[in-house]
This record gives structure tokens, C-alpha cells and sequence, in this order.
């Protein structure tokens, strides 16, 4: 049975994913997102699966820059799911949770998702971050204090034996977040969906005038439609940028291969960091509004 690393504990977006993309396996928890891509990297565990991009928050950078400067992962699937968000509070003080918290716990993307909420209902909350949503569940729920909420998702609160103070406390309700799954010898999976993509890295040749104009004019004309464009740091200089492009067609023998060839003529360095089955989860549990 293939074991299958995630950021834990139990309860996290992140498991939530893994149970979306996963029929069988084992999962396992890492508290860490580097921990986790190690773990791929050294064999510890067959795949991992790690947050990418929120659409309220954007990229999760600690993966994408763990992933090109420490260790590159074949990605070998993606998968999409809806983020609801809730407050979470011990059960002994579910009623009075407006005038006794004072300080609330999450994830740092997930107290972001959250602003509005946190700035309306509970502006003068002290908010702390910690390396998950899950983990901070399992902190209020050992900690038993009325002054303590968690943001987190429902499995978290009947992971920990919470209750939902509030729920949908996200700001904005087309809230998803983007999971990559990697595997160490990029052994592919099977997904039910029609849905391609394939992912380039890209380092654009040094001063060069209208280098990316080229380098998206080489996708243009072949008319592969791009579904994102991320630029980090080399960490090499001020100014110094890598591309990480996503391309909505799997790798094929003709237009990504032509594409790349391109590239390399015009002094790019080009890494194929997977091309992927993209599979989109729908709601598990309907909103009651926002
Ligand atoms: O803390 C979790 O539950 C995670 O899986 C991490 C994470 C993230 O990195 O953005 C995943 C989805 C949500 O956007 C909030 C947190």
C-alpha cells in the first residue's frame, strides 16, 4: 500500500486532500511542508501532497521555493478543493465565545482567508499562527481555555472533539486551494478528470530586452493557453527571477516539446516540472452562506 505524506495533523486541509485525490493508501502526517517533501525525496513515504496556491491568498511560497531550491519533485497530480473555514471553540464554551476569546489560532493563510470576519466579530482578538490549521485545533482543544478559537476545517473539530462557534467565517466564498502531488520517480496516477497541465520552470537569460515577451510569445502562437505565471526570487541577486508557468495541455509530442526547443534557442533554462492530471473536488459539506 502506497504511503502518502501530508502536513498534519489529521484534520488538515492538507488530509482533506490527500482524501479527495487517494482511494487507497496510508496517509502520514508530517508537521512541516518541507518535512513532508522530504520524506518524498528520500522514500520514507511514496507521494506527498502540498498546498500551492489559495485563490483569496495566492501562492504558497514555502512550497514553491522548497520545491525549486532544495529538492525538485516530479508533480505527478494536482487536486482542488474548496476551503470553508471555521471558528472553532472548546465545547464547554461554545455560547459565550464573543466575549471570552481573545486570542485565535491558525494557519497563517487560513487567518488571512478570515480578515474581515476577525476585524467585525472579534476585533480585538490577538491572532497567532502555527504550522497548521489541525494544529492549532489540537492546541485549543489541550489547552481547554475559553480565551483560545481555532480557524479550521470541520474534520478538525471532530478530530479534536471542537464545536463550530461559527461557521464559513472565510471572507470570500469561492475560496480553494491548490494541491500538488509529488512522487520521487514522477510514477503517474490516475484521476477522474479530462483536465491536463504541465508545469515549466523557466530561467530567463540575464538582461536580456523583451526576454519574456519571447518567452510567452512561444506560447501564444501555439496557442496552449497558460493558466499561470509565478515569478520568484533566484536568491541570487536583486532583480533575479525565476518563471514557474502552467500550461493547460499535457506533454505531448509536438507543441510542448517545440515550445521548450524555443526557449532553449532564445538562452533559457527550461526544467519540465510535470505534466499532470488536474482534478477539481467539489463542496463536501454545502455553505450556509456568507
Ligand atoms: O493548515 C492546513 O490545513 C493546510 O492544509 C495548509 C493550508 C495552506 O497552506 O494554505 C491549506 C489550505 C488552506 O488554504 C489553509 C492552510
Amino acid at each position: 500500500m502506497s504511503k502518502i505524506g501530508y502536513l498534519g495533523p489529521k484534520g488538515t486541509f492538507s488530509s482533506e486532500a490527500v482524501s479527495l485525490a487517494f482511494t487507497a493508501g496510508e496517509p502520514v502526517p508530517y508537521s512541516t511542508i518541507p518535512a513532508c517533501i522530504e520524506a518524498v525525496s528520500s522514500g520514507e513515504v511514496d507521494y506527498g501532497v502540498v498546498p500551492l496556491e489559495n485563490t483569496l491568498e495566492g501562492s504558497v511560497n514555502l512550497t514553491i521555493d522548497y520545491l525549486i531550491h532544495e529538492k525538485t519533485l516530479p508533480i505527478v497530480g494536482e487536486v482542488i478543493v474548496p476551503i470553508q473555514q471555521h471558528l472553532l471553540v472548546h465545547a464547554d464554551f461554545a455560547t459565550d465565545w464573543r466575549s471570552t476569546v481573545t486570542k485565535v489560532i491558525s494557519h497563517p493563510h487560513a487567518l488571512a482567508q478570515c480578515y474581515q470576519f476577525l476585524r467585525n466579530e472579534l476585533p480585538n482578538a490577538e491572532m497567532e499562527t502555527m504550522s497548521s490549521t489541525a494544529a492549532a485545533a489540537q492546541y485549543i482543544a489541550e489547552k481547554k481555555d475559553p480565551s483560545l478559537a481555532a480557524i479550521a476545517h470541520h474534520n478538525a473539530a471532530k478530530e479534536f472533539s471542537l464545536v463550530l462557534a461559527k461557521e464559513n467565517i472565510h471572507d470570500f466564498a469561492n475560496n480553494h486551494t491548490r494541491f500538488l502531488i509529488l512522487h520521487r520517480q514522477g510514477k503517474s496516477i490516475k484521476m477522474d478528470t479530462e483536465r491536463f497541465k504541465t508545469t515549466f520552470h523557466i530561467a530567463l537569460p540575464q538582461d536580456k530586452p523583451g526576454s519574456l515577451h519571447q518567452v510567452l510569445s512561444a506560447f501564444s502562437w501555439r496557442q496552449l493557453n497558460l493558466s499561470k505565471i509565478e515569478s520568484r526570487p533566484m536568491k541570487t541577486g536583486l532583480g533575479r527571477y525565476f518563471f514557474i508557468i502552467d500550461i493547460d495541455h499535457p506533454l505531448d509530442e509536438v507543441l510542448l516539446p517545440g515550445a521548450q526547443a524555443e526557449l532553449e534557442a532564445l538562452g533559457c533554462q527550461v526544467r519540465i516540472l510535470g505534466s499532470y492530471p488536474s482534478f477539481e473536488a467539489i463542496a463536501t459539506k454545502t455553505t450556509s452562506g456568507i
